[in-house]
């Protein structure tokens, strides 16, 4: 059997951002990433500072932990990471979670393309603004939402831009315009990873969330547009494993 580098398995907890926000889940975090964006709020998944904690479980052992921790209290498991895209056989844990009755969202930058991708319920693609340091190869986010297309997966797919300046708010709106058809959320980008007083950070992101909603309030370009703060982050802070 195939195993999967793991992080993290934790939950339930509710989804706190993007397309299904609110939506009562699991979480299992995957290690490693090709990207290293600069504000990454999970960078212990690819910096080496948590290398001793990855596990290497197979798809059964992952379901196995799932049950064992969420009991009968979910029936939705959200895939994260780092970046789960990079793990070619992924589907054999989508395949048992779908047998066992259980919907699979997906968490994923656009930079890879995995042919499991048509088997996601909930697919949230989120391409990297100028603020991350990435580059984004249009290319490959082309070829990723035309194979959806085909697919006929485009009502399970979204796109979150996360946002920390006016830089970043003029490439959501070429993002957007881009891929009109698609549903864009604009998240609140998180600057105070090192704040440690749940309380502090929500008064800090509210305060961030009123700027990107005003911002996208003034746009012409950003319409068809859903704005969103990270509510985990809010309810509970920098914490992780919720
Ligand atoms: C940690 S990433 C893992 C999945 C994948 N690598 C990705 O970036 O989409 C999950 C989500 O968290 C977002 N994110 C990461 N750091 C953030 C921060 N400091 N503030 C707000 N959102 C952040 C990412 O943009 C992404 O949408
Ligand atoms: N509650 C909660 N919601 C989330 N949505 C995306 C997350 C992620 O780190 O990918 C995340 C997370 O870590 N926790
Ligand atoms: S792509 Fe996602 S996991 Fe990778 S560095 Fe960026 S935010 Fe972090
Ligand atoms: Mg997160």
């Amino acid at each position: 059997m195939n195993k999967f580098p793991v992080l993290e398995i934790f939950g339930p907890t509710i989804q706190g951002e993007g397309m299904v926000v609110g939506r009562k889940t699991m979480f299992v975090r995957t290690a490693g990433c090709d990207y290293s964006c600069s504000w990454c709020d999970s960078a212990f998944t690819w910096d080496g500072s948590a290398k001793d904690e990855i596990e290497r479980l197979t798809a059964e052992d992952i379901f196995a932990r799932l049950k064992e921790i969420g009991g009968n209290q979910f029936d939705h498991v959200t895939v994260s990471g780092g970046n789960p895209a990079l793990l070619k056989k992924l589907h054999e844990l989508i395949d048992l979670l779908h047998e066992a009755g259980i919907e699979v969202a997906l968490e994923t930058q656009g930079s890879r393309w995995q042919e499991w991708f048509t088997d996601i319920d909930d697919l949230t693609i989120s391409p990297k603004p100028p603020s991350s340091k990435m580059l984004t190869d249009w290319g490959i986010l082309d070829d990723i939402v035309a194979r959806l297309r085909e697919g006929d997966r485009l009502s399970h797919t979204s796109l979150k831009v996360v946002i920390f300046n006016d830089e970043d708010l003029a490439y959501a709106e070429k993002v957007h315009e881009r891929y009109p058809n698609l549903p864009f959320y604009l998240q609140v980008g998180n600057d105070e990873l090192e704040e440690n007083q749940a309380p502090n950070l929500a008064q800090h992101l509210l305060d961030r969330y009123e700027w990107l909603i005003n911002r996208v309030v003034e746009s012409s370009k950003l319409n068809k547009v859903r704005v969103l703060p990270q509510v985990h982050a809010l309810v509970w802070g920098n914490k992780r494993g919720v």
